[in-house]
C-alpha cells in the first residue's frame, strides 16, 4: 500500500511509516497535481498547507484514509471524504500545549508590545516612552472555546493571576472549578473582558463569531488574541474596531487567506502577528507526526482508529467487547438484503442488553452496510454507511432497552419496505460465537457463515426428507438443519447450511416440494 504526504511533517511519523509501506513525500503539489497522483495512493496524509477538496477526494480510487497532523480539519472536505467512504482522523493532543504556550506568549506580545519594541531597537532607536504596556494581572481573560487549548491556556493564565471567564455551549460549569474558571454566556463574555481569547474550530456555525455586532458590544481598549482560525474573526470588522479604539490591539496567528497577502491588518501598529505558528514547537510536531502515522497504520490495517473525524471513535477495551457485534450486525445486514425484497424506507436496530449502553452507532452503520452493499454499486463502508442511508430516503432509528430477554444480548435489525417489514436478530456467545436468533417471529439458531438455504413452509412430516434428498442427489452436502416454528405443522422455517454452492435448478427443484413457500439462497 502507498502514503503520499503533501505537506512537511516530521521525520518521526515518516520513518514509522516507511516500516510497513511505500511512503512518497511530495510537497507544494498544486489542485491539479493532487487529482492525478491522488489516484495511485491509499492513505495521504497533510498538516494546513494541503486544502483536500472535493475534486481531489473523488479522483481518489482506492484512497481509504486521510490524516491530519494536527487538530483543524478546516482544510478537509470532510463530508466528500465521508460520502466516499474516506475516514479522516487527525492528532488532536500532539499540539496543545504549544498552541497553548503560543497564545500566552501572543498575550504577553500584545499587551507589552515586544515585538513592536524589537522591531524599533533593531531599527536603531532606544524608544523607552512609545511602548508603555498594560498589566495583566487582575484583568478578565475571555476564552472562547473551553476545549484542549482552552482549558491549558486558562492554566497559565490564571498563575499570571488574571480572572478567567469562559464561553462554551457544549461544557457544563461542573466541568470545571468555578474558583478557576467561571462559565459565562456569549454576550457576558464580550462585554465583560479585557483580553478575549479563541479556541474554537472554523465552522458554519462559528464563522465571524466575532464580528460588528459583537466588537460594538466589547469593553473600550479590549485585546484579541486569534490562535485557532481565521475566519472566525470577521477580519474588516477588527479592522474597523481597532481604528476607532474599540480594540487597544490583537495578536493574530491565524488569517482567513493565508498566507495574508495584502491584509490591512498586518499594516497597523496594534497588531502583533504570526505565520500559523501555534503549533510550531519541536515537541508537537513529533507528536503530531507519530499519532497521525500511528492512526493511518491502524486505519490501513482496517483496525480501530484513536481519532476518527467523520466516524465513531471506541476506545480498545471497548472494542473487544464490541467488535463482534459489529460483525454480526453486518451479517445481520447482509442475510436480510438476500432473503427479503422491497423498497426499504426505514430501518430500525433495536438493542436489548448490555449492548445498549455503548456506542450502537457503530452497529447500526455495520447493519447499514451489509443491507446496503447487497443492493447498492457503490461501495458502502462504516463511514459512510448513515450517510448513503439518508441520502436514499432511508429513515434510521435506534431502539434500546437494557431488559434481558433469552438472550444476554440482542441486536435485531427490523426492515420497513414498501412490501412490508421483517426483522432478523442475532447474539454472541461466549467471545466471538455469532449467531442469528431469530428471524420474524421464528427463534432458530444459526451460525452466520457460508452458504445457507432458506425455506418458509409448512411445518409437515416428510418435508426435511424431500429437501435433504434433492440436495443429496445433486451431491449437496448439508452442514447444519434448524427448523423454527411457531406450533407443529404451521408455518415454519427451514435454514440449512450447506457446504456448497447451489445453483438454481436445484433451488427451483427444491422450490416445487409442496408445502415450500419462499425459498432463498444465503451467501455470507
Ligand atoms: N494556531 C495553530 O497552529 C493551532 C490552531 N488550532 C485550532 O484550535 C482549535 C481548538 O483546538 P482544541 O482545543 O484542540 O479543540 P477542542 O475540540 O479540544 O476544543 C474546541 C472547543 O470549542 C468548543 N466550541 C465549539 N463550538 C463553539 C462555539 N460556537 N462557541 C464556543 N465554543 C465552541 C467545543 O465545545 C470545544 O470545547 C482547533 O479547532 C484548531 O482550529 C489547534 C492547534 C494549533
Ligand atoms: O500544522 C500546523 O502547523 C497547524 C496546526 C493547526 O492549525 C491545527 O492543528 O489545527
Amino acid at each position: 500500500m502507498r502514503i503520499l504526504i503533501s505537506d512537511r511533517i516530521s521525520d518521526k511519523g515518516i520513518k514509522i511509516l516507511e516500516k510497513e509501506f511505500q511512503v512518497d513525500v511530495k510537497t507544494g503539489l498544486t489542485e491539479e497535481e493532487l487529482i492525478n497522483e491522488i489516484k495511485h495512493y491509499d492513505a495521504l496524509i497533510v498538516r494546513s498547507s494541503t486544502k483536500v477538496t472535493k475534486k481531489i477526494i473523488d479522483s481518489a480510487q482506492k484512497l481509504k484514509v486521510i490524516g491530519r497532523a494536527g487538530v483543524g480539519v478546516d482544510n478537509i472536505d470532510v463530508s466528500a471524504a465521508t460520502q466516499k467512504g474516506i475516514l479522516v482522523v487527525n492528532a488532536p493532543e500532539g499540539n496543545t500545549i504549544a498552541a497553548a504556550e503560543h497564545t500566552l506568549a501572543m498575550l504577553l506580545s500584545l499587551s507589552r508590545k515586544i515585538p513592536q519594541a524589537s522591531a524599533s531597537l533593531k531599527a536603531g532607536n532606544w524608544d523607552r516612552k512609545g511602548f508603555m504596556g498594560v498589566e495583566v494581572k487582575g484583568k478578565i481573560l475571555g476564552i472562547i472555546g473551553l476545549g484542549r487549548i482552552g482549558k491549558e491556556v486558562a492554566k497559565r493564565a490564571k498563575s499570571f493571576q488574571m480572572n478567567i471567564i469562559a464561553y462554551d455551549p457544549y461544557i457544563s460549569q461542573e466541568n470545571v472549578f468555578k474558583e478557576d474558571i467561571e462559565l459565562v454566556e456569549f454576550e457576558t463574555l464580550i462585554s465583560k473582558s479585557d483580553f478575549i481569547t479563541l479556541h474554537i474550530p472554523l465552522t458554519p456555525d462559528t464563522k465571524y463569531i466575532l464580528g460588528e455586532k459583537e466588537f460594538k458590544m466589547m469593553k473600550k481598549g479590549v485585546r484579541i488574541i486569534n490562535c485557532a482560525r481565521g475566519g472566525i474573526i470577521d477580519e474588516n470588522a477588527l479592522y474597523n474596531a481597532i481604528l476607532d479604539g474599540t480594540v487597544a490591539g490583537a495578536a493574530l496567528d491565524v488569517f482567513e487567506t493565508e498566507p495574508p497577502v495584502g491584509n490591512r491588518l498586518l499594516e497597523l501598529d496594534q497588531v502583533v502577528a504570526t505565520p500559523h505558528l501555534g503549533a510550531s514547537t519541536e515537541e508537537a510536531q513529533i507528536n503530531v507526526s507519530i499519532d497521525v502515522a500511528e492512526d493511518v497504520i491502524r486505519a490501513l490495517r482496517n483496525e480501530t482508529v484513536k481519532n476518527a473525524v467523520n466516524m465513531v471513535t471506541v476506545k480498545p477495551e471497548e472494542w473487544n467487547f464490541l467488535s463482534p457485534y459489529v460483525m454480526l450486525s453486518e451479517k445481520l445486514g447482509r442475510f436480510y438484503s438476500q432473503f427479503r425484497n422491497g423498497r426499504v424506507h426505514k430501518v430500525e436496530m433495536i438493542f436489548k442488553g448490555k449492548i445498549a449502553d455503548t456506542k450502537t452507532s457503530i452497529l447500526t452503520s455495520a447493519a447499514l452496510k451489509g443491507l446496503l452493499n447487497v443492493i447498492l454499486q457503490e461501495p458502502v463502508n462504516l463511514v459512510n454507511a448513515q450517510v448513503v442511508a439518508k441520502e436514499r430516503n432511508i429513515k434510521i432509528i435506534e431502539t434500546k432497552s437494557s431488559d434481558v430477554e433469552d438472550y444476554g444480548n440482542l441486536l435485531i435489525l427490523k426492515v420497513y419496505t414498501d412490501k412490508g417489514e421483517g426483522e432478523v436478530g442475532g447474539t454472541v456467545f461466549g467471545n466471538n460465537d455469532q449467531r442469528i436468533v431469530q428471524i420474524d417471529e421464528y427463534k432458530i439458531d444459526l451460525i452466520p457463515e457460508g452458504n445457507i438455504i432458506l425455506i418458509s413452509h409448512t411445518d409437515k412430516p416428510g418435508m426435511i426428507g424431500k429437501v435433504g434428498s434433492i440436495l443429496g442427489n445433486n451431491d449437496i452436502n448439508i452442514a447444519t438443519m434448524q427448523v423454527g416454528r411457531k406450533k407443529p405443522r404451521g408455518e415454519a422455517v427451514m435454514a440449512l447450511t450447506v457446504d456448497e454452492y447451489v445453483n438454481e435448478k436445484i433451488l427451483r427443484e427444491i422450490a416445487e416440494i409442496e408445502g415450500i413457500e419462499d425459498l432463498k439462497f444465503v451467501v455470507f
